[in-house]
């Protein structure tokens, strides 16, 4: 294992690569020097739901994949590596991996940020004095939804993990650390590393030094022997060698911060929401973190980007478990669509929800109650209910819950939107856009690359190996390509509120201590 930057190589290439490792699939896109997509490259992984409650991938089924996209957009575009002046990666952040730094084998399937099972961890964290140390170190709550609970839950729970944790032997990482690590080799030869964004939602690092702190390692029993090396977002870290052999790995981000970045929200005060398979709206705060009103108010304090050599810049975050998974469900498990985009279709049969709200709290509520016993419910059923103003209601819930987390950061840290920039899956959706903007009662834009998660890990790749010279020029390259303005009347829009809010309540402490379920052995 080698933690050393490499030499960065002259960068001939016309182009920079991405990779997006979300939650349900892989994405690679290619981008030339004005920002624009050349090729695109996705394939869906499986996500295991082996209990209620809990979520997990196959890591290397995710490696696999993202060799995959990365040769498939590089001939789409008919380039090769030599044409590639850098590479950048963005993930789904918390999702918890542990493999044998020799075979290179996860040692379990990856827990996924979805994953509800090391509640309990983070409940007894939370309940003592630990907890106050957690929160003032790292500005955040100590919840299951990171991925230190995850980790200590698999140390626990793997036989004789934390032994060969402490003896070196096993690796941890976020998805950005497992990719790097394998596109650059595996083995003794790839980089162990993770950068700034993820490295703080494991809740083991300080958010101002944005380094390892000892003390969160002992509260959660993580050995540091298994820990990354933390790295700035833009910044070359290794060659690549499995893949794209000879580019340099120059960029890494968690995909929320990637999408800031890649909406070239790069100022204190402005915003963006991504909405995929959860949604999560931060609002950049500039050079320091913003602590008051934050935590109380259910949202999160977190790093926004770092450049190499300069200092971090943070992000006041909120967010949302269930967006687009609410339609996945709704067509995967219920077989109500065919495709996600249908759900606009059917919605558009009819003129409002027909007195019906879905709250998709599946794995509890995150922004703004932050309930873990928080389950799912429809409410209002009546027999003049149809799949129609159900998948009306599907597509509300996620501007509803837009809602809440923009009221809590009016209420909470006082930041007030006054327009709100959108990505992700999701924003295809035109009927959900102008929901959107109509209950936030505010102008909703959408950049012509929706895609900002992969071009927000581009820009860093691109910037650190001089292919973009500087944040100006990308901020020249966002482009509105829609926007949606507010249409709804202000009594609508508080009667429908008033049902949401209802429903909500409804979803509240539904899980009951008795009806716990004991623990599986785990399947590899
Ligand atoms: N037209 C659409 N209307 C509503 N939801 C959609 C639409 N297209 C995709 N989705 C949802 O968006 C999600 C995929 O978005 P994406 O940004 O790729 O997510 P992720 O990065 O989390 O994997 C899926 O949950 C899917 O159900
Ligand atoms: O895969 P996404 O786009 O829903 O993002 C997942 C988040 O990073 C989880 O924190």
């Amino acid at each position: 294992m080698s933690t050393a930057p490499a030499v960065v190589r002259a960068h001939a290439g016309r182009f920079v690569a991405a990779v997006d490792q979300g939650t349900t699939s892989t994405r690679c896109l290619v981008f030339d020097h004005g920002g624009r997509v050349v090729s695109a490259a996705q394939s869906e992984h499986r996500q295991s739901f082996p209990r209620p409650g809990w979520a997990e991938v196959d890591a290397l089924e995710i490696w696999r994949s993202t060799q995959r996209v990365v040769n498939l957009a590089l001939a789409r575009a008919g380039i090769g590596a030599e044409d590639v002046a850098a590479l950048g990666l963005a993930n789904q952040r918390e999702t918890t991996v542990v493999w044998d730094r020799r075979t290179g084998r996860p040692v379990a399937p990856a827990i996924t940020w979805q994953d509800t099972r090391a509640t309990d961890v983070a409940a007894q964290v939370a309940a003592g004095p630990d907890g106050v140390l957690v929160e003032e170190i790292t500005g955040l709550r100590p919840a299951g939804y990171f991925s230190a609970p995850r980790l200590h839950w698999l140390l626990e729970h793997v036989p004789g993990l934390e032994r060969r944790a402490r003896a070196g032997e096993v690796l941890f990482g976020t998805m950005e650390t497992w990719l790097a690590w394998n596109i650059t080799g595996g083995g003794d030869g790839g980089v162990h590393v993770t950068d700034v964004t993820n490295a703080h939602r494991t809740l083991l690092v300080d958010e101002r030094t944005l380094e390892w702190d000892p003390r969160l390692l002992e509260v959660f029993g993580v050995p540091a022997a298994m820990l990354p090396a933390v790295r700035p977002n833009v910044g070359v870290v290794g060659t690549c060698r499995t893949l794209l052999p000879g580019v340099p790995l120059a960029g890494a981000f968690g995909d929320q911060q990637a999408a800031l970045f890649g909406q070239a929200c790069f100022d204190r005060g402005q915003s963006k929401c991504t909405y995929g398979t959860g949604a999560f709206l931060l609002a950049n705060t500039g050079g320091s973190p913003v602590r008051a009103g934050v935590t109380e108010s259910g949202l999160l304090s977190t790093v926004a980007y770092q450049l190499d050599g300069e200092e971090p810049q943070y992000a006041v975050e909120a967010s949302i478990a269930y967006a687009g998974a609410l339609v996945s469900w709704f067509r995967d498990s219920l077989g109500l669509l065919r495709t996600a985009p249908e759900v606009e279709t059917l919605a558009r049969q009819v003129e409002d929800n027909g007195g019906c709200y879905v709250v998709p709290a599946f794995a509890g509520l995150f922004s703004p109650l932050w309930d873990p016993d928080a389950r799912g419910v429809v409410a209002g059923l009546t027999s003049y209910v149809t799949k129609a103003h159900l998948a009306r209601a599907v597509l509300e819930a996620t501007a509803w819950q837009t809602y809440d987390v923009v009221e809590a950061l009016a209420t909470g840290p006082g930041l007030t939107l006054d327009r709100l920039r959108v990505d992700g899956g999701m924003t295809a959706n035109n009927l959900l856009m102008q929901t959107i903007a109509d209950v936030l009662d505010v102008p909703v834009d959408r950049p012509l690359v929706a895609e900002s998660v992969s071009r927000g890990a581009a820009y860093a790749a691109g910037l650190a190996v001089g292919f973009w010279p500087d944040l100006d020029v990308l901020r020249g390259t966002w482009r509105r390509a829609a926007s949606w303005t507010p249409e709804m009347s202000a009594d609508r829009r508080r009667r429908e509120l008033a049902g949401w809010r209802r429903a909500v309540e409804r979803t509240l402490g539904w899980v009951v201590p008795d009806e716990a379920e004991g623990t599986p052995p785990l399947l590899l």
